[in-house]
């Protein structure tokens, strides 16, 4: 499957291989940087890859190029527009998180080379972050008189904390892979892209193991209950959990577990 393609070479190519969808922004001359034609791309890749749940287990986001995962958006396409068309396109970059996050399977930001501004707004929507000690991440938008406009000022504090992001978004400063690690923002390093690849794959593989169902309800309530006040999240959680009790899965799982065989789920 390929994303529908843009008016030259696609510059978002989606790729399913067995469990694992593989999306690449590929637009290394601006670091992949994020014009409106990309986030068109992007949201169509990921409303392929839900439509085909049942086959995909996992989703490697990945930048081409090995200097950037996503440098921002596309600065070269701000010149001359004005709040209305500003807020078009920031809608458009909330919709594409937003379709990151209502995919079933699990998505794992695969960053090497600079995450910026939107693209680390586009790391921040995926599920997990992995990077290459060779990869940089912030939030820049201040230094040309923005503020984020792709989820920023929403994910950042939930991730690192509200201290943290204050202080990445107020100077722009960029911060490495180890500092991105302690700060809690990359879930694991790796040498080079080719350890991030395949890491990123082996995760994937274990997540393959475990019902599909079970993995999209617990997705879909980490994600609903994110930023929630505590009632309204455990409210959200028994709801998933009542769910996921009633299921082929789980009558599957807990049979094959009292049996001592490993449980055959469904597809999704
Ligand atoms: C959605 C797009 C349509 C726009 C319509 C209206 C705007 C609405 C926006 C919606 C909301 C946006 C939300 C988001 O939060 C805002 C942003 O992301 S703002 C951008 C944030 N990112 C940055 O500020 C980083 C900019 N880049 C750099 O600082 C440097 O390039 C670097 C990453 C430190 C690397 O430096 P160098 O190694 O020196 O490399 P170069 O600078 O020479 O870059 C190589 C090449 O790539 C081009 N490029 C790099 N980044 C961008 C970018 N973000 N946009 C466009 N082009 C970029 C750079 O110009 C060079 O090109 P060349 O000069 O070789 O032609």
């Amino acid at each position: 499957m390929t994303a529908p393609e843009s008016e030259t070479a696609p510059e978002v190519r989606l790729d399913v291989d067995g469990d694992v969808a593989v999306v690449t922004i590929d637009r290394p001359r601006a670091l992949n940087a994020l014009s409106g034609d990309v986030l068109e791309a992007l949201d169509a890749a990921f409303v392929q890859i839900t439509d085909a749940a049942a086959s995909v287990r996992g989703v490697l986001l990945v930048g081409e190029g090995g200097r950037a995962f996503v440098a921002g958006a596309d600065i070269s396409a701000m010149q001359g527009r004005g709040p209305e068309e500003g807020e078009r396109m920031a809608r458009l970059g909330h919709r594409v998180a937003e379709r990151i996050e209502a995919c079933p399977a699990p998505v794992i930001a695969c960053v090497d080379g600079f995450a910026l501004g939107g693209g680390l707004e586009l790391a921040l929507a995926c599920d997990l972050i992995y990077a290459t000690d060779a990869s940089a991440f912030g939030q820049p938008e201040v230094r040309l008189g923005l503020i984020p406009g792709f989820g920023g000022t929403v994910r950042l504090p939930r991730v690192v904390g509200p201290a943290r992001a204050r202080e990445l978004i107020y100077t722009g400063r960029r911060i490495d892979t180890e500092e991105a690690v302690r700060a809690g923002l990359v879930a694991r390093r790796f040498p080079d892209r080719d350890a991030l690849l395949a890491g990123a794959r082996e995760t994937i593989a274990l997540i393959a193991q475990n019902s599909p169902v079970a993995v999209a309800d617990a997705k879909h309530v980490l994600v609903a209950a994110a930023g929630r006040p505590t009632g309204e999240a455990v409210e959200l959680e028994i709801d998933g959990f009542m769910h996921s009790f009633g299921t082929d899965d789980m009558r599957e799982g807990v049979t094959a577990f009292l049996e001592k065989r490993t449980p055959g789920f469904s597809r999704g």
